[in-house]
């Protein structure tokens, strides 16, 4: 897969590409993570990439040019069927099903905006959808690039270490994560929960289940309505909530 981003700040995506299962995917060829910024295309001496917003109100909006053509110049780097994405507060909600879309796309073309916002007309033209990671307001779309790039990346094949790991993500069950510990087994008087270290995978998979239910409704109970439990996690998540806190 190739990804490339338009940011005025490239360096700091080149830069937090690099670590982790992100640079492995990189270093391994799975995935090729280029950023570009408008302002090499600028054309006025003060390589302009922004104006002020008609209509008047603060700040500014980032320009249709020269961010079209650094557009259109990552696009021709792109396979065909690659998606152009627009990362905007009020964009639709990044969820796990829509990093399962997009991570089956050869290439993706994201725009990380700066400022108030980008000029309407090039959201029109050059971008498909617009992603948002959260209902909240940032400075600039760079992180949430990095976001979506993080939750499609490491769903590609090879990626993960163990490809489990993504595949029993709660997530792709629509649920929360169950909770997680490793050694010691007892840290200042708390045990890790006997079930853990009890040997026994048919209770395992069973208590980590009954934390993601009880978990989710707790926490998501927007997520929970969205699910058909079957009768067994109905049965769980009873239990779950019978225990005492
Ligand atoms: N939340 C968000 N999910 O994606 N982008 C988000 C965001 O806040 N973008 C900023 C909005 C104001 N202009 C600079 C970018």
């Amino acid at each position: 897969m190739r990804i490339e981003v338009v940011t005025l700040f490239p360096e700091f995506v080149a830069e937090a590409v690099r670590v982790g299962v992100l640079g492995r995917a990189i270093e391994r060829g799975t995935v090729a993570v280029n950023a570009t910024t408008p302002r090499e295309f600028a054309t006025d001496v003060h390589k302009s990439v922004d104006d002020r917003p008609y209509g008047g109100g603060p700040g500014m909006v980032m320009t249709i040019e020269p961010a079209r053509t650094s557009i259109r110049a990552a696009k021709a780097r792109l396979p065909a069927g690659s998606r152009s994405v627009y990362l905007a507060a009020d964009g639709a909600p990044l969820t796990h099903a829509k990093a399962q879309e997009l991570a089956k796309l050869p290439g993706l073309l994201l725009l990380a905006g700066r400022y108030e916002g980008v000029d309407e007309r090039l959201i029109q033209s050059e971008i498909d959808e617009s992603v948002s990671i959260g209902d909240y307001v940032l400075s600039g779309g760079e992180l949430p690039a990095l976001v979506l790039i993080d939750a499609v990346v490491r769903l590609l094949p090879g990626v993960l270490g163990d490809e489990a790991s993504a595949i029993e993500d709660s997530f792709v069950a629509g649920l929360l994560d169950w909770p997680h510990y490793t050694r010691p087994e007892v840290f200042e008087g708390q045990a890790v929960p006997a079930v853990l270290v009890g040997g026994n995978h048919a209770a395992i998979r069973r208590w980590r289940e009954q934390q993601a239910l009880g978990r989710t409704w707790l926490r998501r109970p927007d997520l929970i309505e969205k699910l058909a439990l079957t009768a067994e996690q109905q049965r769980l998540l009873k239990e779950f909530l019978a225990e005492p806190k």
